[in-house]
């Protein structure tokens, strides 16, 4: 269970996110709305220890997020927006150095685990410099999930991707939400909304929750 409690950060004069408070429980995927800026990326760098809050507290499975930073290295999966990829390195050598700090095989998972499901088999001994920006999304998943998380952050993972494969990665999310992990998705696109339980919008500093129902219509009028 994650608990966001109170969060607030500013940069200079500029109070990016205000008192933000929301949970997820496992097996929720929940959605982060809001305009260009609004704070998105902001939320999940706090949460995977590449930033910190000036206020709040994160709980995550009882625990103090911001106090355990080991928990961050094994137990979340942080996706950058911009794919960090090492250029000249293959997409084997991306796994290699992924899982080297963890107990599982790169051979079993590409055989019947996530690692078939993201289909990464046909581009393994390309170098990410020569990969798709679909490639490259499914290969920073890939190295994300290599530890086993239990909640995954996604930054706007369908950017630029092809509909083939943005289905495989919702497919994906759906799979991983099933097995009782949490996702949190930055998304601005309306398909995306399928696969949350519930949307929170992050709008001037503010976070407000709503139903993933919520027509698109209300959903835009809030954030005009
Ligand atoms: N390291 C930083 N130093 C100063 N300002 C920053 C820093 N990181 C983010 N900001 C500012 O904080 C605000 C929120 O940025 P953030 O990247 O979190 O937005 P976002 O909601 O993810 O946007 P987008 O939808 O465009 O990806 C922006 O005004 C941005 O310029």
């Amino acid at each position: 269970m994650l608990s966001i409690q109170s969060i607030s950060k500013s940069y200079k004069k500029q109070q990016v996110l205000q008192n933000v408070s929301f949970d997820a429980a496992p097996g929720e995927c929940i959605g982060l709305l809001g305009p260009n800026g609004c704070g998105k990326s902001t939320l999940l760098h706090i949460l995977s220890g590449t930033d910190t809050p000036d206020s709040g507290t994160i709980l995550f499975d009882g625990k103090n997020l911001l106090k355990n930073p080991s928990l961050q290295s094994t137990k979340i999966g942080y996706v950058a927006q911009n794919n960090p990829l090492f250029p000249d390195m293959t997409a084997m050598d991306h796994l290699k150095l992924w899982y080297s700090a963890t107990e599982y095989s790169i051979e079993d998972d590409l055989k019947d685990g996530f690692l078939s499901i993201l289909k990464i088999e046909p581009f393994l001994h390309k170098k990410a410099k020569a990969l798709s920006g679909g490639m490259q999304k499914r290969l920073s998943i890939a190295c994300a999930l290599a530890s086993r998380p239990t909640l995954l952050l996604l930054d706007e993972p369908d950017a630029a991707l092809d509909l083939v494969c943005k289905e495989d990665i919702r497919e994906y999310i759906r799979l991983y939400c099933a097995q009782g992990n949490t996702v949190l998705l930055a998304t601005h696109e309306e398909a995306d909304f399928d696969l949350c339980s519930k949307l929170i919008l992050l709008k001037d500093g503010h976070a407000r929750t709503l139903a993933a129902d919520t027509p698109v219509k209300e959903i835009i009028e809030y954030l005009s």
